[in-house]
């Protein structure tokens, strides 16, 4: 399962522009700024900068510096490093134009460096109330800026775009793009294509309707808006998708269930891809909201445009096509995971086709047509139990245990899919994309309990199915060893591996793919390696010091080619897995660690905090209370503290807490919202203070079963 928890805290609505159709005049000046920009961004694998967050408008990820290479790669050394103030999760990918990077932490806090010292230029942060933190289902991460005609733009967690001066980091405008009061968040990174910033959001493990946005870069009014689930009346929002669901939507959406309370979901949280070739936009949509659809659509619709891959006009924001990878979404199956375009010899007697490349996550990678959508190939990346595969439109064959009632099915890919946010690449020479997969099942049954909350998750699931009220730390290992990672090289051709990388756990990082032959790629407990693109076999490695889960990136200044990478602990993962690493991978401050040829300098060792892993009260309770407890715990607690209590470290580990040791501190927190400040809301509204204190048994008995033999008291 996931990570976070909600709130919709935020009272002002804020001066959302809604201005559409407005394309100010470019002065002369900006367009030729903006046309060789264009023109960088475009064949930027050939060029020594990283201008967008997938590289290029392609985002392939893929570099054509070859000073890095098979040969030269074991000289590889850190050039420097950079400490990001925090200790929370980090999933930039730094972009690099005129010789600066710009790269965001945790909070969306932008920060603008010297790209050959890492010297610090500026620090932009946008000064979030922290309390927004409990609308973010997967932590206060940020994927990074976008960079266009001398401005920064960030999207920042409470619902900002923003346009920073990119040699003062002061700002330039700042739009709220969604309606405060409501879990919306952004943790993506923004795209700019012919002067405007597209942005989406999240929201929908809480409950929001999705949309995508386009924004001028330079005013920062809204030109065009596409909403991806109908609106909740069915009737016209005057914004680009009303024509979409005229044609194709309405009729897939049954007139009543939760999705009109909760929005449907359908949030545009990572991909945005600029398709020059067809002057479209072609974005990813998530999951539905609530999960399950027998909650958020009894008349069991396909739910358009849930985990769907969309495309659109750029200019206007009009429909031109869609696929569907998982109709009628029940499991957070998201279509977000990274689209890549590439020329592949896919057509009739091999002819080339310009394609679009995704592997969602529902454990299929997909093949499909930029310019029509159609469906040209589906093949299961990883183990897949919930289809027995795809028909010939790409539709898939269900299996009827998947769309789970009150006994649980155990499924893969469960909700963090087979591939999550960590960005793939694809190298156009080897005609090969490179997928940060994993295998982390999940036991999915129906919440009998479901009713829409104001705070917390919105799923209609049950987390705490399948789990036992008391899991000792065997529990905990037996899970553990259901978790697998691998780096695959997939051939989109042959629709088969070339070749796989096992890794030891689930949950590692983006890859970058160069033509120096090699493939990159770190791990959550810390190895950045690099493989031979062609074998795969592991030519060089460093240890970060810090899980490495974020896309790296490539870059050239005054003859000498840098490797860079963003690396801290955090992240969906983080939260929701805490059992899955434990203390493999401490929470440190994050950093960008960067390399070249000949690098000597150090990472410094992180500095973990040392924690007194002893319950802070009695236990107390008897069984039913404990069982009532997990499920409360489940249901309120599991997605930001970690199922069994277990949390990874990011957040507080509730079992060797003091304020989980003390009545009154404990209700202080949970009921009065003591500290609300922090991101820890009140859930007076989902608990009574009687089950609030089950809750705290449910921990206590966590606690005691899983304390170190080393602190136990001896026995006598
Ligand atoms: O449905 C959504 O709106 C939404 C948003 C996000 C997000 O914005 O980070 C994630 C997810 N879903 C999600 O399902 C998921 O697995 C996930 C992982 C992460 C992460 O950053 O580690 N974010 C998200
Ligand atoms: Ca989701």
């Amino acid at each position: 399962m996931i990570a976070g928890a909600s709130l919709a805290i935020l009272a002002a609505c804020g001066q959302a522009k809604t201005e559409t159709n407005q394309t100010p005049e470019a002065p002369a000046e900006t367009e030729a700024f903006a046309s060789v920009h264009t023109a960088r961004i475009k064949d930027a694998s050939g060029g020594d900068e990283w201008l967008t967050y997938g590289g290029t408008y392609d985002e392939q990820r893929h570099s054509t510096l070859t000073q890095v290479s098979k040969e030269t790669v074991g000289d590889l050394g850190v050039a420097w490093t950079y400490d990001l103030a925090t200790n929370r999760g980090v999933e930039s990918t730094p972009i690099v134009v005129d010789g600066v990077m710009y790269v965001t932490s945790a909070w969306s806090i932008v920060y603008a460096l010297d790209a050959q010292t890492g010297e610090e230029l500026w620090v932009y942060d946008p000064e979030v109330d922290k309390s927004v933190g409990v609308n973010a289902c997967c932590d206060v991460v940020n994927r990074g800026v976008a960079v266009y005609d001398g401005k920064i733009y960030v999207g920042v967690i409470d619902g900002r775009l923003e346009a920073l001066d990119a040699k003062t980091g002061e700002r330039v405008w700042s739009t709220v793009t969604v309606d405060q009061s409501k879990p919306y968040t952004i943790t993506g990174a923004p795209r700019v294509a012919n002067g405007k910033v597209l942005i989406g959001n999240g929201g929908a493990e809480l409950g929001v309707r999705g949309y995508l946005s386009a924004y001028d870069a330079e005013t920062g009014d809204q030109v065009w808006r596409f909403y991806t689930v109908p609106n909740p009346e069915k009737q016209p929002d005057g914004e680009a998708s009303d024509s979409a669901f005229e044609q194709v939507g309405n009729v897939t959406w049954g007139d009543d269930g939760a999705w009109v309370t909760d929005g449907g979901g359908g949030t545009v949280w990572d991909s945005i891809v600029y398709d020059d070739v067809n002057d479209q936009i072609i974005f990813g949509v998530g999951n539905g909201s609530p999960w399950n659809r027998t909650y958020r659509d009894p008349s069991g619709g396909d739910n358009l445009f849930l985990s769907s891959i969309v495309a659109v006009d750029a200019a206007t924001g009009e429909y031109k096509w869609h696929f569907q990878t998982t109709p009628g979404d029940n499991w957070d199956y998201t279509a977000t995971q990274s689209i890549i375009l590439a020329d592949l010899p896919v057509g009739e007697d091999g002819e080339t086709r310009r394609v679009a490349m995704q592997a969602p996550k529902n454990g299929f990678f997909y093949v499909i047509d930029a310019e029509t959508g159609e469906f040209i190939s589906g093949d299961a990346y990883v183990p897949v139990n919930w289809a027995t595969g795809l028909d010939e439109n790409g539709r898939p064959v269900e299996i009827a245990d998947a769309r789970y009632g009150d006994t649980p099915y155990l499924q893969t890919p469960g909700p963090l899919g087979g591939h999550n946010w960590h960005p793939m690449a694809f190298d156009p020479d080897l005609n090969l994309a490179y997928i940060p997969a994993q295998e982390i099942p999940q036991a999915y049954a129906r919440d009998s309990r479901f009713e829409s909350d104001p705070v917390g998750w919105n799923t209609g699931a049950d987390f705490s199915a399948g789990v036992p009220p008391i899991a000792p730390p065997e529990v905990a290992k037996m899970l553990r060893a259901t978790l697998k990672g691998r780096l695959i090289a997939w051939d989109p051709v042959a629709r088969a591996p070339r070749w796989t990388v096992e890794h030891e756990n689930a949950w590692n990082g983006g890859v970058l793919s160069t033509a120096g032959g090699l493939v990159f790629q770190g791990k959550l407990t810390g190895e950045f390696a690099a493989y031979d693109a062609a074998t795969g076999d592991k030519l060089w490695s460093h240890d970060l010091k810090a899980g490495g889960a974020s896309g790296p990136g490539t870059y050239m200044i005054d003859g000498e080619q840098y490797v860079t990478i963003t690396t801290g602990w955090g992240s969906a993962f983080a939260l929701a897995a805490g059992f899955g690493y434990d203390e493999a991978v401490p929470s440190t401050v994050g950093k960008v660690v960067t390399f070249k040829l000949g690098g000597t300098a150090e990472i410094a060792d992180p500095d973990f905090p040392m924690i007194d892993k002893t319950p802070k009260g009695e236990a107390f309770g008897d069984e039913t209370m404990i069982a009532e407890g997990s499920i409360h715990y489940a249901r309120n607690c599991a997605v930001c503290h970690g199922p069994l209590a277990v949390s990874s470290g990011v957040l507080p580990d509730l079992r060797w807490s003091a304020i989980t040791g003390n009545q009154d501190a404990f209700k202080g927190v949970v009921i009065d919202g003591t500290l609300a400040a922090n991101g820890m809301v009140s859930f007076a509204d989902e608990l009574t203070p009687e089950e609030v204190e089950t809750v705290r048994a449910y921990i206590l008995a966590q606690a005691y079963a899983a304390q170190p033999a080393e602190t136990q008291p001896a026995e006598e």
